[in-house]
């Protein structure tokens, strides 16, 4: 079913679709018990847009109660994973970071603010509390929301096409989705300041040298076999076991620090997420110049 402002999924069973969104495919292979999940925006190389934001929720905590899925692989429509928010507009910019304009004073912008950033981490945070493991199949780009989106996964793997980068200081605002709280425990904190500090892009064979994917494969065939057979293989196991596995080990990394640390920033772009610098970044980027920004 779709809407424009809330999605709910319908199950269906026609080419093994088994759920229905407007950005997001899901297939599954009843036999093997593992589904497909597609980010499906590839003419804006899968940019998370409004509704993007809503579906991947829905489908997440759907998979997550479904008794006939075990596993799940997340990849990207396309020759690409995911560019980030959908930065084609001012529109669906602000669309994304959230409409203040509704709201008649600072506290009540910064409240709605608050509240909408945590929807948004929600959405991402969805795929880390599925019940189900989940293989993130990378293929070109994974940067911005989608490396936010990667490292909500369990098990990362790409192919050689693939390039990283924690964009968000390049469009002027903290990185609240997930990023910041997720990567130290992925490649080490060293190594996640750095990126999230330069915005550098990490092409695939570096990804591979820090762990911020388990393998680089070197076509996106292999790299789907491989992706495939390891969903495969963990659906073929206990799925209690898998999944008090999974639990546990999100437990182990940091019990409620990510939740502290996504509640801290959440409450810190409350405050400052809608700034000139923001408004300088999309400006410079529409007019093809370098931004400049004003002293702190
Ligand atoms: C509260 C805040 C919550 C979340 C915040 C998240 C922050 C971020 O996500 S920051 C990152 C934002 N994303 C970007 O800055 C990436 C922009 N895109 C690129 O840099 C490049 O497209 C590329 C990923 C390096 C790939 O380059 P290339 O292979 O040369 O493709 P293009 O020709 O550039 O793109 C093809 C087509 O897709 C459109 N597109 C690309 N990225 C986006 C995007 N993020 N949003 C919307 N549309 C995008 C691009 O404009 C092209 O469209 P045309 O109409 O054909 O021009």
């Amino acid at each position: 079913m779709q809407t424009q402002t809330t999605t709910t999924t319908s199950k269906v069973n026609n080419n093994n679709q088994c759920y229905r969104c407007e950005t997001v495919a899901v297939r599954c292979d009843r036999e093997s018990k593992i589904a497909v999940v597609s980010l499906n925006r590839p003419r804006y190389l899968n940019a998370i847009n409004a509704q993007m934001w809503r579906e991947i929720p829905v489908v997440f905590d759907a998979l997550s109660e479904d008794e006939e899925v075990n596993a799940i692989v997340l990849t990207g429509e396309g020759k690409h994973f995911c560019a980030g928010i959908d930065v084609s507009s001012k529109e669906s910019l602000f669309e994304t970071l959230g409409d203040v304009e509704n709201e008649r004073d600072l506290g009540r912008r910064n409240e709605y603010l608050l509240r909408h950033i945590k929807r948004l981490q929600a959405s991402v945070s969805s795929v880390e509390r599925c019940r189900k493991p989940v293989v993130c199949m990378i293929k070109g780009a994974c940067v911005g929301g989608g490396l936010d989106i990667a490292a909500a996964c369990d098990i990362r793997m790409c192919d050689r096409t693939a390039f990283f980068s924690v964009k968000e200081v390049e469009l002027g605002i903290v990185a609240d989705i997930g990023s910041l709280q997720r990567l130290p425990s992925i490649v080490g904190q060293g190594r996640a300041t750095e990126l999230a500090l330069t915005a550098r892009t990490v092409k695939s064979d570096e990804a591979e040298k820090i762990g911020l994917v388990s393998k680089c494969y070197s076509d996106a065939e292999e790299l789907e076999r491989a992706c495939v057979e390891v969903a495969k293989r963990m659906a073929s196991l206990s799925p209690l076991a898998i999944q008090g596995t999974k639990r546990s080990l999100l437990n182990s990394r940091d019990s409620e620090s990510v939740e502290k640390g996504l509640e801290y920033v959440a409450l810190k772009n409350a405050a400052q997420l809608i700034s000139d610098d923001l408004k300088e970044s999309m400006n410079a980027r529409f007019e093809k110049r370098k931004p400049v920004y004003s002293r702190l």
